[in-house]
């Protein structure tokens, strides 16, 4: 077993920066689909531009490289102990080397472990087989995306969609209402996991295990076969689409899975991944460690080619405006929601653990007329101590809701950069302070970080490499006006129109 800590280093570095070949099916299926020119489907081509940068770059493909979980099954007699240490010794080299971003967190100090181990961290399952050889198998699922995964308890009450009882139509309604309230936050387009049953622990661990499924497999169970072909051709429907733009395409996958329960629960449980749905496995040799073969098709075999995307959906209408920051108050006035905007200067990025401290501090510097960026980087210094951006895509910015308000209006911060929108609180500051909130593509962490031509400086390096607030010196960074300094809110409008939409499936359908 020489080789198996190698080969577990070999397949988080595959897993975290080179997207399986059926997810990338499923991403050019969905490019495809969506009409030419639009938000969702330039938002696509960022996404498919960066899966190919990662490749090359051998670099993470979103900044989040999420909680390693590890499904391992091996012969009676394989030695786990050793095992797990070398797994535990594969995460941390690579941490170091950038594949993996610093992602455990002390849940109390909020202390960064900085190598990715800690309490619970990663998470290990061993499980023993009848064959010779053993299975490794990863997901990296991000933050973001897990916030958005949601259990249901049976029979309820649904909003759009009325009473869900005890039934395949009660979990149809679950499934489909899942998908609407992740919106645009989870990163979408989304491939989603749903358990059917169980407790609320063995519930989620099923939707889980549904994400280890092939892409194109079907499912044996007839009715959950004909439910996952239902939600597929239907969930498209709710008009949600890339990033909560707006658009055809809002999910890209649905394994439904089920098994026993107890007489007084009924659980659906649904993991929502994002599309930067990260999951590989090995199978490796029990007496030297080596990898025989990869698991899921790798995706050096579905090149992801660049779709020339020119034309503006509305008539040549889209304004591109370049800003330089810092920005003024009438710069800002003139944005409207669509407009997609250019900034080069010096870029903050804040995000949890900032913007909680801001609120009763004041900032290191002077941040009038500042755009912030919501974005936990993955960071890496050279031998001359300098730091530079490996990747820094944008994190859902909803969470800073309670704080972004006041924040702006404090600071006199003129542009909030983030993903997924916020919330009514932000867009009357936004409308009263003049700023903007601006949506970058979530997940295209390579796209991103070539815009950080240097690294200024960094605050706060207590709060850990994610936390901290770094000033990155910036050229060409592009994002879309979503909510203006005017009280429109792209988010607000695409959620009211999905909840229409989806109180058209209110009637039932597996009666
Ligand atoms: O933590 C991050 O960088 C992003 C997170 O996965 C998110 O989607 O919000
Ligand atoms: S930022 Fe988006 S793509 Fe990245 S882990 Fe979070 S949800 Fe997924």
């Amino acid at each position: 077993m020489q080789q198996f800590q190698q080969s577990v280093y070999k397949l988080i570095v595959e897993t975290s920066t080179n997207l399986p070949a059926d997810v990338r099916q499923a991403i050019q299926a969905a490019q495809a689909k969506e009409d030419e020119g639009t938000r969702s489907a330039l938002s696509l081509s960022t996404i498919t531009d960066n899966i190919h940068m990662a490749e090359c770059n051998v670099s993470p493909i979103c900044q989040d490289t999420g909680m390693p979980t590890f499904i391992i099954h091996c012969p009676v007699g394989a030695n786990q102990i050793v095992m797990k240490k070398q797994i535990l010794q594969a995460v941390a080299q690579a941490t170091k080397d950038s594949k993996l971003r610093t992602n455990s967190v002390d849940s109390l100090t909020g202390a960064n472990s900085g190598d990715n181990l800690g309490p619970g961290t990663p998470v290990v399952h061993f499980e023993q087989w009848e064959r010779d050889d053993i299975e490794v198998k990863l997901i990296l699922k991000g933050g973001g995306c897990e916030n958005k995964n949601i259990q249901y308890s049976l029979p309820t009450e649904l909003e759009g969609l009325g009473k869900a009882g005890r039934d395949l139509d009660g979990i149809r309604k679950c499934i489909l209402h899942a998908v609407y309230q992740a919106q645009g936050q989870g990163c979408s387009a989304g491939f989603i996991g749903v358990g059917i049953g169980g407790d609320r622990t063995t519930g989620y661990e099923l939707a889980k295990h549904q994400l280890f499924r092939h892409a194109d497999d079907v499912n044996p169970h007839e009715d959950l076969r004909k439910l996952e072909e239902y939600i597929m051709d239907n969930a498209n429907k709710l008009g949600i689409g890339t990033m909560g733009f707006g658009g055809q395409v809002t999910l890209l996958g649905c394994k439904i899975g089920v098994m026993n329960r107890l007489p007084a629960s009924f659980f659906v449980s649904v993991a929502y991944n994002c599309w930067a749905f990260r999951r590989q496995g090995v199978v490796v040799d029990a007496a030297t460690g080596d990898i025989k073969e990869w698991v899921y098709r790798t995706g050096d075999t579905v090149p992801m080619s660049k779709k020339p995307q020119t034309a503006p959906d509305n008539g040549g209408e889209r304004r591109e405006i370049v800003l330089h920051t810092p920005i003024s108050e009438e710069q800002i006035r003139e944005l409207r929601v669509g407009d997609v905007v250019v900034i080069n200067g010096t870029m903050h990025t804040g995000r949890d653990a900032l913007h909680k401290y801001l609120m009763d501090h004041d900032a290191p510097l002077d941040l009038n007329g500042a755009a912030i960026y919501h974005c936990g980087p993955v960071m890496a210094k050279d031998e001359n101590g300098e730091w530079s951006v490996k990747a820094a895509g944008p994190t859902t910015s909803i969470r800073e809701e309670p704080y972004q308000g006041e924040i702006i209006k404090k600071f006199g911060i003129r542009a909030v950069i983030g993903k997924g929108g916020m919330g009514p609180k932000t867009l009357a500051a936004l409308q009263q302070h003049g700023a903007v909130y601006l949506n970058a593509i979530g997940g295209a962490a390579q796209y991103y970080a070539q815009c950080f031509k240097k690294v200024e400086g960094v605050d706060f390096m207590e709060f850990g490499i994610p936390e901290a607030m770094w000033h990155l010196q910036t050229e060409g960074f592009a994002a879309i006006v979503t909510m203006d300094s005017h009280g429109n809110s792209l988010h607000a409008e695409v959620e009211k129109d999905s909840l229409t939409k989806l109180s058209h499936f209110k009637d039932p359908v597996f009666a």
